[in-house]
């Protein structure tokens, strides 16, 4: 039989265009169909803008301190629409040269959704095209508790379109996005408060770091409730009322409701039934270890798998499919060292195990250095800002297991020691390597 196309791919994040672009390197007819702006989520309403609101917001931050280090004090004024009128142009550029490398790669870049109407054909606004190979790359969209007053809530990708800065925001769910919210949007001066259901902030993360980001955030006057919910949300007088409860019982005020308690994979109206691709919890599509379904020439990647939802996984995840499928190169990706990275104020990243894991791994063996100190930025004026850093090691072996940090820099330094952990480096590596002075990487190398 022959088709339209060696590979169609349904999805232009960063895991549907690293295969596209992969796959048509090496020579096969590719499409690629996009509902929305190629670059997905990452580009458009993620990573990149949000770091960009960070950089704003940093801005806040050095200016609190610039008159310990000689500035003068100015009259400062953050124009928010200005602002995020800038972001949205940069990214539109880099919407542009994503579609020139579809172009020079001769991927097809088809701008509509698609839906599956067997195993090797897809619908496109009425017209029916065949591929040889399918990958589903479709990522994820924001999940909502079911709470009354939820209507109210706006999620992540609306935060981005705000046409003014709120003086009141609360946000529901305290994982990486209610945490970088609340310390972006606090920076520029809205009344913050975080009301997660755990009890505490960042879960998944080592419990030291978890609780160095919550004392921080507390510090900078970010109002936080764990082990709370929200029972439900009403609108009244012009401001929205939320009714907390859990721990705290009590009825907070706000003029946007950011809701981030977690993605789930966008697999509803993609027609998988019409594919017999099996679905597993929360609608996550179901693969092996090499992202094939349970349709063996369609594959999945990214954020609509239950996998890790972060950008270079599913764009990794992507170049693997590609390279196995096309490039005859077989490679399984390892996912116990993928560095992440929270970009709140403090910072907080990590790589490899937790103490938690560990021990439940290596029980006794497990050995972990933690360090709490000032940086050199803050000394000068005396500022408790500390920075916390933490190893785990097997003291059977001595292997480092897993690096966490909290602080200025931290997503850049655990970065660089991500790829020697994976490679299997001792604490004893650690102490015979020379830093570099006055860093707070050099920390890492002389921990006791
Ligand atoms: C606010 C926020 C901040 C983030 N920050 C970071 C960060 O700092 N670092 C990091 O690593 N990760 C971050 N992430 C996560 C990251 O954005 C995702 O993990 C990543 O984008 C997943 O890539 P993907 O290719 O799987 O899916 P996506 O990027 O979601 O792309 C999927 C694409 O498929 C399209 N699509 C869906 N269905 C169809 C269809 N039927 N037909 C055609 N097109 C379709 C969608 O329009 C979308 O463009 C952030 C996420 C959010 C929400
Ligand atoms: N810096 C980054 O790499 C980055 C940034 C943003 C998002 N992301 C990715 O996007 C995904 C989605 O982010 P997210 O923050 O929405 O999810 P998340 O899973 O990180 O956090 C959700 C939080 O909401 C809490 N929660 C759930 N239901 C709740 C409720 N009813 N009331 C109060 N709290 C509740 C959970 O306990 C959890 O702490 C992340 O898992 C991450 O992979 C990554």
């Amino acid at each position: 039989m022959t088709f339209d196309y060696d590979l169609f791919v349904i999805g232009a994040g960063p895991g549907g265009l690293a295969a596209a672009k992969k796959a048509a390197s090496y020579g096969v007819r590719v499409a690629i169909a996009e509902q929305e702006t190629v670059g997905g989520t990452c580009v458009n309403r993620g990573c990149v803008p949000k770091k960009l609101i960070v950089y704003a917001a940093d801005f806040a931050l050095q200016n609190q301190i610039a008159h310990s280090y000689g500035w003068s004090d100015c009259q400062t004024y953050f124009d928010w629409t200005l602002f995020i009128k800038s972001v949205h142009q940069h990214i539109d550029s880099i919407n542009q040269s994503y579609f020139q490398q579809l172009q020079k790669a001769g991927i097809e870049l088809i701008s509509e959704h698609a839906t599956f109407i067997d195993t090797h054909t897809i619908n496109i606004d009425g017209r029916k095209v065949t591929a040889d190979k399918i990958l589903i790359a479709v990522g994820g969209q924001p999940l909502k508790p079911k709470i009354p007053g939820i209507e109210y809530a706006i999620t992540s990708r609306e935060m981005f379109q705000l046409p003014y800065l709120p003086k009141r925001l609360a946000i529901i769910g305290g994982g990486y996005i209610g945490v970088e919210f609340s310390s972006m949007m606090h920076a520029f001066g809205c009344k913050v408060t975080v009301i997660e259901k755990d009890e505490m902030i960042l879960s998944g993360f080592d419990d030291d770091i978890r609780s160095a980001v919550q004392k921080g955030l507390s510090k900078r006057g970010i109002k936080l409730f764990t082990n709370s919910t929200i029972q439900k949300i009403k609108y009244s007088d012009e401001s929205l009322l939320l009714t907390i409860t859990g721990e705290s019982r009590e009825i907070i005020t706000a003029d946007t409701i950011l809701v981030a308690t977690g993605y789930a994979p966008n697999t509803k109206n993609l027609g998988l039934e019409n594919a017999h691709v099996e679905l597993g919890e929360h609608g996550a599509i179901k693969v092996d270890e090499y992202s094939c379904t349970s349709q063996k020439n369609i594959f999945a990647v990214g954020d609509c798998t239950s996998r890790v939802q972060l950008s270079p996984v599913a764009q990794a995840e992507g170049i693997a499919f590609a390279d196995k499928v096309f490039g005859n190169k077989a490679q399984k990706l390892n996912y116990d060292y993928v560095p992440t990275a929270v970009f709140c104020r403090p910072e907080a990243a990590s790589v490899g195990m937790t103490e938690a894991k560990a021990r439940e791994k290596f029980g006794e063996s497990v050995q972990c250095y933690c360090t709490q100190f000032q940086p050199l930025l803050y000394q000068l004026i005396e500022q408790n800002e500390p920075i916390t850093m933490k190893l785990v090691l097997n003291s059977d072996s001595g292997l480092v297991l897993g690096a966490h940090m909290v602080g200025e820099h931290a997503a850049d330094i655990i970065q660089s020691l991500g790829v020697a952990i994976r490679k299997g480096i001792t604490k004893e590596d650690l102490d015979e390597t020379i830093g570099i002075h006055p860093t707070t990487g050099e920390e890492f190398l002389s921990l006791i």
